[in-house]
């Protein structure tokens, strides 16, 4: 492992860039760039390769599907998802994930006990409309949302369809908030991009209640 992280350390020296988006009926909240560059860059490419990424497969009108991007399930013993159906034990946390978590932990000032990392390996792969608002999440759940790698578009669509869609270019090193009602009100996809992108990990960090 390498001898730059341990549990107790943090990983920025000053306070980031922090900025508000504002949107009806949610908070958005961005801090870019949130790490010293060498430690985004180390992050991305240890994560690539250390993190147990598979790709799963959902039901879709009774046919396994693979969904599009690979995925990896890390946390607090007990801290159990469901998706899809499926409940998932999270494997137990890395050095780097448990670093980043107390990172992410100290900025926002939010306690986090699980992470979903996703693997975007190209313009082909995305994630499609959804909310994150399962039970285990409870009410106005607060997520914490680490960009690492290619820069890829966020877009936000609220449910009564009254206001335009917002769409945030997230880059390498970007952390985005997502709090309040915004899972209630919102959802959020990555959509499939023709342009030739590099590959990407999004952390969200979450807080599941036992
Ligand atoms: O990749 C992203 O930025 C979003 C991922 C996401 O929405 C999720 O894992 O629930
Ligand atoms: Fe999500």
């Amino acid at each position: 492992m390498d001898s730059s992280f341990n549990h107790e350390a943090s990983l920025f020296d000053s306070q980031p860039v922090k900025s508000d988006i504002p949107i009806e009926d949610g908070s958005l909240c961005l801090w870019h760039p949130l790490l010293p560059p060498e430690q985004a860059d180390m992050l991305f490419t240890q994560l690539t390769k250390t993190l147990q990424w598979q790709q799963d497969s959902m039901a879709i009108a009774g046919k396994q599907v693979l969904i599009p991007r690979l995925q990896a399930w890390y946390g607090d013993a007990g801290s159990q998802y469901s998706y899809s159906g499926i409940a998932l034990e999270p494997l137990p946390w890395t050095a780097e994930l448990l670093t980043i978590k107390n990172t992410l932990e100290a900025i926002t000032q939010q306690p986090f006990n699980s992470v979903l990392a996703n693997y975007y390996r190209d313009g082909n792969d995305s994630v499609a409309w959804h909310q994150d608002n399962e039970p285990e999440l409870g009410h106005n759940p607060v997520i914490a949302s680490l960009s690492l790698g290619e820069t890829r578009q966020f877009q936000l669509r609220h449910l009564n369809g009254n206001y335009p869609t917002v769409k945030l270019n997230l880059p390498h090193n970007a952390l985005l908030l997502m709090s309040g009602s915004t899972q209630q009100y919102w959802l959020h996809q990555i959509p499939k991009t023709k342009k030739v992108v590099g590959p990407r990990i999004n952390l969200t960090f979450r807080f599941i209640k036992h």
